[in-house]
């Protein structure tokens, strides 16, 4: 089987030297350098066939930003084997970048204070893009990110959501087969990120363009991929489908109650022993919620032994999404992957 990311065993650690203090200290660093390791990617191993449309999820420092690098050849790693697009990244540096597109979020590709596309224009000359082929493509692009009331305003004029849309574009002009997206919605507003996705939906169908997608937005990967991989601490704790993380997790509803008087928890507690009820306090001691199975004979027996013994202010039920599923994953860490 022939995968477009093969990643066997790669290893990233950071050595950050810590200074001694005093003159002492200063004297002693001359000879000796006090080192600390940080091990940011932590042996992992994956393989992502063409087409796919990955999530690579994770909490703040979990090792995402730190693979990304590795596997675009902006770091080198420590120890392990990637093979992008059949290539070494950091190796075949030139051919390589040509075999791929990359948007991160918070970066640019594009010129500031030029047309954006007069930077299409630059873009294609660097990937050598034939006019033939550029100007059918990207007049597909430019429509479908509606950025053609854009194109002769200097890029820093953009609002973000305009800029993103035009940095999907640049990312695509020489329509890699590989596409890495670092947070490409983070600070969209509901409409954009909704274009992006249909448009990022649309290339992977049109063209099967691979698709590898960090985001802290998990609405983006329910909308758009099939598989995640969820990395904690630099080690990979799941990949599979998020289908199946739903249902080894999601079964659930929430009951919110809030009480017109306080509550402690044995008292909620004693009311619902004979369900399987978890009792977790809200903002204060009115405020409760109830974790049941999602089973309506259940929630609607629990709902009547809680009403029938406490005056009730606010009644809520609420499914239990996606975010909470992944908290109760980091919460017990047993995932393994499934
Ligand atoms: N250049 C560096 N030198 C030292 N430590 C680093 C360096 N880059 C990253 N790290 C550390 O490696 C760990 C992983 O960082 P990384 O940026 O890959 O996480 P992340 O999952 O992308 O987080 P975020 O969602 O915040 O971007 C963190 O503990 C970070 O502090």
């Amino acid at each position: 089987m022939d995968y477009i990311i093969d990643v066997k065993e790669l290893r990233k650690e950071f050595t950050s030297h810590s200074s001694r203090s005093g003159l002492k200290g200063a004297f002693r660093d001359l000879f000796t350098r006090n080192y600390t390791i940080k091990t940011a990617v932590d042996d992992i191993s994956l393989q992502i066939k063409k087409g796919e449309m990955v999530g690579y999820i994770g909490e703040n420092g979990a090792g995402k930003s730190t693979t990304i690098k590795m596997l675009t050849g902006i770091l080198t790693p420590t120890s392990g084997h990637v093979r992008v697009n059949g290539m070494n990244p950091h190796k075949d540096r030139e051919q390589f970048v040509r075999s791929i597109g990359v948007v991160f979020g918070q970066r640019s590709q594009l010129w500031w204070d030029i047309a954006v596309q007069e930077s299409f224009r630059l873009l294609k000359k660097v990937y050598n893009v034939p006019d033939e082929f550029y100007n059918t493509h990207m007049a597909d692009v430019i429509e479908t990110l509606a950025i053609e009331p854009l194109l002769d305003k200097p890029v820093r004029k953009l609002s973000l959501g305009q800029r993103m849309r035009c940095e999907l574009a640049a990312a695509l002009i020489h329509n890699p087969p590989l596409l890495f997206l670092d947070e490409p919605t983070i600070g969209l507003d509901v409409l954009v990120k909704l274009k992006i996705r249909e448009f990022l939906k649309e290339i992977n169908a049109k063209y099967g363009t691979t698709i590898l997608l960090t985001t802290h937005d998990l609405s983006d990967i329910e909308a758009l991929c099939e598989r995640v991989i969820m990395l904690d601490e630099g080690k990979i704790i799941y990949d599979g489908a998020l289908r199946q993380l739903r249902e080894n997790w999601g079964e659930g509803k929430q009951i919110q109650f809030s009480f017109a008087e306080e509550a402690t928890h044995a008292e909620l507690q004693s009311l619902t022993h004979d369900h399987l009820v978890v009792w977790d306090q809200g903002s204060n001691a009115s405020n409760w919620t109830a974790s049941v199975e999602n089973n309506e004979d259940i929630i609607s027996a629990v709902i009547g032994q809680v009403v029938g013994a406490k005056k009730i202010a606010d009644l809520k039920i609420v499914e239990i999404t996606t975010e909470e599923i992944i908290r109760n994953i980091y919460e017990e860490g047993a995932v393994r992957n499934g």
